[in-house]
Order: C-alpha cells, then structure tokens, then sequence
C-alpha cells in the first residue's frame, strides 16, 4: 500500500475518503475523535501545498439529501482543529461541489456534503456507484483512503473511486492497520472479545470467525438479547435479532466444543420505556436476573454482577478487544456497564484496544483517558472485520 509520502500532492487537488461519522446531538457534536484522528493527514497535505477535498458518509440517510444528517458541525469542527477556514460545499458533485473545489487553493481545504445523500454512494449495482465514483473522480487528481471506520463498506467513495484515481492510504489507516495486525498475527493469551452496541446484525456474523481465535468473548449490550433468546430466556421487548437465534444456537455450540469461555450477562438492567436520552430524566431501571426479563420490559444494560464478572473475566487476559458499549450509555443510568468494562479493561495488564465509533465517544464521554488504552480503533465494525480476517474493500482497492 502507498503512503502520502508516495504521492506528489503540492498544486494537486486531492480528495480524502474520511470517517467523519461523529455522534450529534441534533448539530453538535458529542465526541470529535473521529475528526481529530483524521486532522493530522489533512494538516500534512496543507502542509506539501495539496488542495485538500475532505469526503465522507453521516449517519444513514436514505440516499437523498436529508439536514439531520448534514456534515456542516463535521466540518466547522475541522475548521477549529486545522485552525484554519474551511469551505463547505452544500452537495457532493452538484454545482456547489464543483465550485468550491474548482476555487481551492494551495492549502485550501473544502468539506463536501454528507456523501450517502447521494444513493449512487451505497448501491449494492456496480454501474451505479461506478457512475457516482466517475463523477467524484472529476472533482479531484488523486485519491487518499483515510476513513478507516468505512473500509468494510463497498461504497463508491472507498471501493470505486480509488480505482479511478492514483491513491495511496492516510497516516489514520496506515496506523490502524499497524495496530490491529498485531492481534491477528501474534497475539498475547488469553485473549478476551468483547461485544456489545446496538448493530446486532453485523456483529453477529463476525462471531462466528472469532471463535477460531478468541479464548474468551463477553458479550453484552444489545448483542446479549439475540443469545439469551437462544438458550431458551425470554428478553421482553430488548433488541432482538430473531432470525439469528439459530445461529446463536449454533455459536454457542461451537464454543463449547472448541473450549471458548462464552460469557452472557447474569443479570439485567430493564425499563418498560428507552430512556430520554435528550432531556437524561431519571429512568429507574430495575435489576432482574438475566432469565427473567419481564415480557413488557426492555434490557438497557448489564446489571451488577455482570459488571464485576465482565471486569473480572479482563483481569487476566493478555489481550482484551473490545467493541460496542455495553448498554445505552448515553443516558447516566445505563452508562455503568460500559464504564465497568472500561475500567476492567484498564485495570489488567492485557493490551487493549477499544473499536467502534461509540465505544470510543463512550470512554471519552465517561471521562476515561484515551491514552491509557492500549488502542482506540475509529472502526468499530471495521476493525472487527478486519480481525476477522476478511478482505476489507476500502483497504484492497488501496493496494495496488
Ligand atoms: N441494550 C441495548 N439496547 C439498545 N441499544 C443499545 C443497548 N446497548 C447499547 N446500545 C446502543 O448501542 C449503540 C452503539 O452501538 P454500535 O454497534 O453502533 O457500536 P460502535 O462502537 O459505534 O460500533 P460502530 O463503529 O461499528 O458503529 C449506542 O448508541 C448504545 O446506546
Ligand atoms: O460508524 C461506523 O461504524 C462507520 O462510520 C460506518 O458506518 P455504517 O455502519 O453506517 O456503514
């Protein structure tokens, strides 16, 4: 794979694929990890004199423009990071694309609007993101893969436009994939994953290849509810993934065969209603034992004893990986899992890496230092597919 280093930038309009899909509170930000892990390859291209057009995806629209899922806070945060003015432009090929890119300088950066408002961005048809990829390809003279929380999405602006472009990988990717190769070649045992957030589908699947790996994996969050389910405990009205029950089944099968520890929480944090997470009123969860969810409740977080046998499953491990917050850590009475996790993780001495867009805000959120792990990953199903050993679109289309 290229580096920037490859590539002569200055006077060159350079587009980078960035993950810039930050949590908001309608237009602020909540946490900009994301955006300041992208800042410092945008700053070195300023710096070689490149005309900087910064791309990427927020949140999932549907393909047509939609101000709830606009990039504008992304990039006026990039404005106060670069300290230095950044242009917007209101569409992504449009006319305002064109202009704003067309009117770079040297060391001028410009942000494009959210690029799924656009359905070429994500269409499962080849001619119809090879056609929004050609008019991305016009924008610029060479392509930089920097947005590491998308390189498992074939999507125009990871998969087809760095075919359409001399490209080479950011410093973000570059670092990631450092890190991360050390947990698929030569990791430390025991090695402890653990699961939870709220992409129960996606997550699922890569269960199925961490069992060849892990020793160990704890699952939680709204993972946990799909397994319950499988060994037969009613989950009420908990996020739910019915038509995976047979492959939990399945998962939970094999790792008893192959000696994997599967852990499921013991015991529960329930409520009849998903808490405000706007106006964070008090939610009065209850704790129930994990097998006896009522069935108009919903489970919101590990309970408890979960948290002291999740911590307690990190303490010895030699490598912990961790995605997706263990509940809906957004509102203070179901950050306690999360935070127990998190402080499981930093009080062992096991290399830590926390992956995920959320996980990442969570630990940051929860006033953790980010430095203390031993990794913060931007990719949350990413990384995960990464360390399943799958061939990730956005990082192949950057080799050469
Ligand atoms: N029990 C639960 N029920 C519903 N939602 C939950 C539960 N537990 C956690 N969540 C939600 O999961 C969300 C995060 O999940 P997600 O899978 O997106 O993790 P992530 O770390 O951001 O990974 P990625 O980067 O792949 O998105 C949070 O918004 C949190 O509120
Ligand atoms: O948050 C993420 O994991 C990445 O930004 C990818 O987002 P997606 O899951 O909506 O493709």
């Amino acid at each position: 794979m290229k580096t920037i280093d490859d590539l002569q930038v200055a006077g060159k309009r350079v587009f980078v694929r960035a993950d810039l899909n930050v949590p908001l509170d309608g237009t602020s930000i909540t946490d900009d990890g994301r955006i300041r892990a992208v800042a410092p390859t945008i700053a070195k291209l300023v710096e070689r004199g490149a005309k900087v057009i910064v791309a990427s995806h927020l949140g999932r629209p549907k393909g047509a423009p939609d101000p709830a899922y606009s990039l504008a806070p992304a990039a006026e945060r990039l404005r106060e990071i670069l300290g230095q003015a950044v242009a917007f432009a209101t569409d992504t090929v449009g006319e305002s694309a064109r202009s704003v890119t067309a009117g770079l300088a040297d060391g001028q950066v410009a942000v494009l609007e959210n690029l799924r408002f656009n359905p070429g961005e994500t269409s499962k048809d080849d001619a119809e993101r090879g056609a929004f990829a050609d008019q991305l390809a016009a924008l610029a003279d060479l392509y930089v893969g920097d947005g590491f929380g998308a390189v498992h999405r074939k999507h125009a602006s990871v998969y087809d436009l760095p075919a359409r472009l001399p490209h080479a990988a950011g410093d973000l990717i570059a670092t990631e994939v450092r890190v991360l190769k050390k947990l698929t070649d030569d990791v430390k045992r025991p090695y402890v994953v653990a699961l939870g957030g709220a992409k129960v589908s996606d997550k699922l699947a890569v269960i199925d290849q961490l069992l060849e790996k892990a020793d160990r994996i704890l699952v939680g969050g709204g993972m946990a509810y799909t397994f319950l389910k499988a060994k037969g405990h009613e989950v009420g009205i908990s996020l739910l993934q019915e038509d995976q029950v047979p492959a939990c089944q399945e998962y939970l099968a094999r790792a008893e065969k192959r000696g994997v520890e599967f852990v499921l929480p013991v015991d529960v944090l329930v409520s009849a209603e998903f808490p405000d997470l706007k106006t964070k009123a008090p939610a009065h969860p209850e704790v129930v034992a994990s097998d006896a969810i009522p069935a108009d409740q919903e489970g919101l977080d590990i309970g408890p004893k979960t948290r002291e046998l999740y911590a307690a499953k990190c303490a010895d491990a030699g490598t912990v990986f961790w995605n997706g917050p263990m509940g809906v850590f957004e509102h203070p009475d179901y950050a306690g899992g999360t935070k127990a996790v998190a402080q499981g993780l930093l009080d062992s001495d096991a290399f830590t890496v926390v992956g995920g867009g959320d996980s990442a805000a969570a630990v940051r959120l929860l006033g953790f230092d980010e430095n203390a792990f031993g990794h913060i990953s931007t990719g949350g199903g990413a990384s995960l597919e990464y360390l399943e050993g799958k061939t990730l679109p956005g990082l192949a289309a950057l080799e050469d």
